[in-house]
């Protein structure tokens, strides 16, 4: 459903040229759950935003975004604001900000669904006010709401609710494509898993692809097929998601994985917290690896070595060498590895 060639963000101004995204190749199944890790400044939100073009104009974005084959970054607007609508959609952190304070939830719902919406079953299919408001009060229903609270006001509603009801929003005109960036960051931990369950369910009845973004690995592995994990703009690791949290091939993976309590697992709790160091700054990046100046396993060969993602076992990929059988001798240039899901970089 998604194929992402070599996806590039820079954003210019002020003086500073910053390098947000440099060369990430993703694939996306319908039905299938992708998430995208990687602390703040990482390029996640410009990454997500970019494959939809709701980045500000200092982002200038280079390679392709194959939406079932249309590459998005050369269509045209009237077809980009069909597609955010009727085929795609965000749900963002933070829905008080999202939703109109002065519209009730029930009107804000009706109206892309009269504007865009498709009839169940039926492509092109004009749909009535009527249908429009059934839909709507079905869609609350299925995220927990009561549908008699379509006349409330979005300062009615709890947080978790409100960001249930984005939920809603956003599957309103029945997409294919959802992507979620950080939905349950600022709930409590109760409501986060209630939402991350609803979002699962959704994508199981509907068989819509999603793409969620965290900082939170744990948080991603509860409810994504695959992983990705994302550094300095560039993906550094990716492959299924218990894999991948089992035996992570990266050292950054490793210490993001150690960062974070896992819910429920309360031994988990005392693992240190926190990474030592900061991201280096998008805009002085050197040749090699870049997160070699953190890296508790950096070898001498890092800081000179091409950079790649390499195959790290099946449906697997990591950007380490030390995945390569034999490290320390390194190829002295880039090379195509192996098709896979998560694709190359050189
Ligand atoms: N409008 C902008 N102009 C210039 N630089 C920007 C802009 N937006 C983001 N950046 C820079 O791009 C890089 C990636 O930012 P981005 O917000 O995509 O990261 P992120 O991983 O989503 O972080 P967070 O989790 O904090 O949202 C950062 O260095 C950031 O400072």
């Amino acid at each position: 459903m998604l194929e992402v060639k070599d996806l590039r963000v820079t954003y210019r101004g002020g003086g500073r040229t910053v390098p947000a995204v440099r060369g990430v190749d993703l694939t996306l199944d319908a039905g299938q759950t992708l998430g995208l890790a990687g602390e703040s400044g990482s390029g996640k939100s410009t990454l997500a935003m970019s494959l939809l073009r709701l980045l500000p104009a200092a982002a200038e974005v280079t390679g392709q975004v194959l939406y079932q084959g249309e590459d998005l970054l050369t269509a045209n607007w009237s077809r980009m604001r069909a597609v955010r609508w009727a085929e795609a959609s965000v749900v963002f952190q933070g829905a008080m900000t999202a939703l109109n304070p002065v519209h009730t939830i029930g009107d804000q719902l009706v109206e892309p669904i009269l504007l865009h919406g498709r009839r169940a079953g039926e492509e092109g299919g004009r749909i009535t006010d009527r249908q429009a408001r059934a839909r709507a009060a079905e869609l609350l229903e299925s995220v927990g709401v009561p549908a008699r609270r379509m006349r409330s006001y979005p300062h009615e509603f709890s947080g978790g609710q409100r960001q249930r009801i984005m939920i809603a929003m956003a599957l309103a005109c029945r997409p294919n494509l959802v992507i979620a960036d950080e939905p349950t960051t600022a709930l409590d931990v109760m409501v986060q898993a209630q939402i991350l369950d609803l979002l699962s369910d959704r994508v199981r009845d509907e068989g819509i692809g999603v793409i969620m973004i965290s900082h939170d690995l744990s948080v991603l592995g509860q409810m994504c097929d695959r992983l990705a994990v994302m550094y300095a703009g560039e993906l550094v690791e990716s492959g299924p998601s218990r894999q991948l949290l089992d035996d992570p091939r990266h050292p950054y993976t490793r210490a993001l994985s150690r960062a974070f309590p896992t819910i429920g697992d309360p031994a988990s709790r005392m693992a240190p917290a926190g990474l030592p160091g900061d991201p280096p700054d998008p805009a002085a990046l050197g040749a090699g690896c870049p997160f070699a100046a953190r890296c508790p396993e950096v070898h001498e060969v890092c800081d000179s070595s091409p950079v790649a993602l390499w195959p790290a076992g099946p449906a697997r990929q990591s950007a380490c060498l030390r995945v390569l059988p034999g490290f320390p001798n390194v190829p002295t240039a880039p090379h195509e590895p192996e098709p896979s899901p998560e694709g190359a970089r050189s």
